[in-house]
């Protein structure tokens, strides 16, 4: 674990001292736009127009933030088009590795490179900060594109469309108010709240961070007794962004980030929400508990020291979730059809 100073490698762990034991994620940096007509996006500069093959993304199968472009590809039929490397589980002193001596790590294909932050300096040469995953990659102007997962699920979602993308709407406007709205609160006090608790240095940063969490998973558990996914009864980017810390929570937070009042299995609505996702076309195959155990488990060594991996819960995401037939079924067929 460690971090780039003017493009220069060095093995360092959060600093929690400064802010007195609390983990402060630092935001993303590289923040341009796939376009569908290589217009600017939002941030950024334009020029990166959306081709099939021209775009690489790498990932982590442990990190719930790159989980999310994994399903948004999948959900989208993005895999002929935007090709994809998956580093090594372990992150230790050379930060995410290209190792590809373990199942479904590929290594980097592209460059062969042996250290994702070579990429951050290939991009940038006096690069500075953390070197982070997902990553998306323009292999015509050889540099990033974008570091930040929010962002990237959105290029996805509609960039490729008249690419053959698969048809779907998961950010539609109608609905883009509210899922702005749960995406803040969410995203603060759940994807990152869980690993505000494990990662806090003094008990009450800790203590602030997994009430924040517990308090959130009831508002969700309430807000899915009323409608199948968070917004109504479709898909958004909403559920793919919670999902992610969802199908982790249990396996992994409850003990490593010591998240344990409560396992997602306890909550009827978010454990019958975490199967109904799990179950639809395409998203278990995107999830490997081998990586994400092995990450969390093996790389934290503040947290973990010994490396030793829990046993692990006893879940089964295949059983039957009744919540197409409680609440309809949705408009599921039509995001999931082929154009
Ligand atoms: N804002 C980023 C956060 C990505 C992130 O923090 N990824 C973690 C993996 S789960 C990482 O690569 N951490 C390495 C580090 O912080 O040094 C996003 O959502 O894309």
């Amino acid at each position: 674990m460690g971090l780039l100073i003017d493009g220069v490698w060095h093995d360092k762990w959060y600093d929690t001292q400064s802010t007195n034991g609390r983990f402060e994620r630092s935001q993303a940096t590289f923040r341009h736009w796939i376009t569908a007509d290589g217009t600017a996006g939002p941030s950024g500069e334009g020029g990166f127009n959306a081709h099939r093959g021209r775009y690489h993304l790498y990932v982590s199968l442990a990190c719930p933030w790159a989980h999310r472009t994994l399903i948004m590809r999948k959900l989208k039929g993005l895999e002929k088009l935007v090709s994809v490397c998956v580093v090594h589980p372990l992150m230790l002193e050379h930060g995410w590795t290209f190792n590809h001596d373990f199942p479904q790590a590929t290594g980097d294909t592209l460059y062969h490179h042996d250290y994702l932050w070579q990429l951050y300096t290939q991009a940038e040469p006096g690069y500075s900060g953390r070197v982070t995953v997902p990553l998306l990659w323009d292999k015509e102007r050889q540099t990033i594109v974008s570091n930040e997962s929010a962002d990237i699920i959105r290029m996805f979602n509609n960039a490729f469309d008249a690419q053959g993308a698969r048809a779907g709407d998961y950010y539609p406007g109608p609905l883009r108010a509210s899922i702005d709205e749960l995406n803040s609160w969410i995203y603060d006090s759940v994807n990152n709240g869980v690993y505000k608790a494990g990662f806090a240095t003094c008990q009450q940063a800790y203590d602030d961070a997994v009430k924040g969490v517990f308090t959130s998973l009831a508002r969700l558990e309430q807000l899915l007794d009323k409608h199948r996914y968070l917004t109504g009864n479709s898909l958004t980017e909403a559920d793919i962004r919670l999902w992610t810390t969802l199908i982790r929570f249990d396996p992994v937070y409850v003990t490593h980030f010591k998240c344990d009042r409560y396992r997602i299995s306890d909550y009827p609505n978010l454990y019958g929400y975490l199967r109904d996702i799990w179950q639809l076309p395409g998203v278990a195959e995107t999830v490997n508990f081998d990586h994400i155990r092995t990450h969390y488990y093996r790389s934290h060594k503040t947290v973990n020291p010994t490396g030793i991996i829990s046993y692990g819960p006893c879940q089964n995401l295949d059983e039957p979730h009744g919540r197409d037939e409680r609440f309809g079924d949705a408009d599921r067929h039509s995001r999931f059809s082929s154009p």
